[in-house]
């Protein structure tokens, strides 16, 4: 019964120190070897753009809308909101472009961009860390915050629906880390508690390095370094 304090003590050095090495051989995140030595993390995801193929979708249903009016490529994209481009380039195909996306079914249609869907869960799966998705509704509500939870629902599961923030303002919600297609995220909060990365999109791939915060180009680029880089 003496020695019994003594063999605890043993194998509680014996596993930490099998971890250690497991983790160097697999170069696993710190967050999946060992929930409490690293920092947990609240990291916000947006839709549009990030998750949700927005521009695409949005291209192929105005072209279908609108076959004899002129359209921009996707790699001739500039600037965050489609409508100002559309608008530049004839001036009534501003509206044009809005009744787009204000029309049923666009944003539940919405395909999920590369990789986007298997990220996600993948991150909330891994220990000491809370994933939400941060997302904006338009302010025509008939259709698009009811079709957003339904995409949600559909692509990443019922369950994920507890994780979900619309907000108009993304300043005000506390973070560690905001991943958005958008270069500027302003509101009423002007030292917003995350770091903004910014994901890649064909509007904002062109911008100067900078100007802009970091970025992730896609979904097979580094998240899980950034998020370890957080950790710290
Ligand atoms: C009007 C417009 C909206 N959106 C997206 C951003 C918002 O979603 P999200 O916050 O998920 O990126 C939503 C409402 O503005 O639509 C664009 O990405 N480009 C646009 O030009
Ligand atoms: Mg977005």
């Amino acid at each position: 019964m003496i020695f019994l304090p003594r063999i605890v003590r043993f194998l509680r050095l014996e596993c930490a120190s099998v971890s250690a090495h497991l983790r160097r051989v697999s170069g696993m995140s710190a967050a999946k070897m060992s929930p409490s030595a690293s920092k947990r993390l609240r990291i916000l995801v947006d839709m549009d753009g990030v998750l949700a193929d927005f521009e695409g979708g949005f291209l192929k249903k105005y072209r279908a809308r609108y076959p004899d009016d002129p359209y921009i490529r996707l790699e001739d994209r500039r600037g965050f909101w489609v409508s100002a481009q559309y608008g530049h380039l004839r001036s009534d195909l501003c509206d044009k472009a809005i009744s787009i996306w204000e029309s049923k079914n666009f944003f539940i249609e919405l395909e999920p961009l590369p990789g986007a869907v298997e990220a996600v869960k993948e991150m909330s799966k891994l220990k000491n860390t809370d994933v939400f998705i941060c997302t904006s509704p338009i302010n025509l509500y008939s259709h698009c915050p009811y079709e957003k939870y339904a995409w949600i629902e559909k692509h990443l599961g019922h369950d994920f629906l507890e994780q979900v923030i619309l907000t108009r303002d993304k300043t005000v919600v506390s973070a560690d880390i905001l991943i958005d297609d958008k270069p500027d995220i302003l509101g009423v909060e002007p030292n917003p508690t995350w770091e903004h990365i910014l994901f890649t999109a064909c509007h904002n791939k062109h911008l100067p390095p900078c100007s802009i915060p970091r970025r992730l180009l896609s979904w097979d680029d580094d998240w899980r370094g950034i998020l370890d880089s957080k950790r710290q």
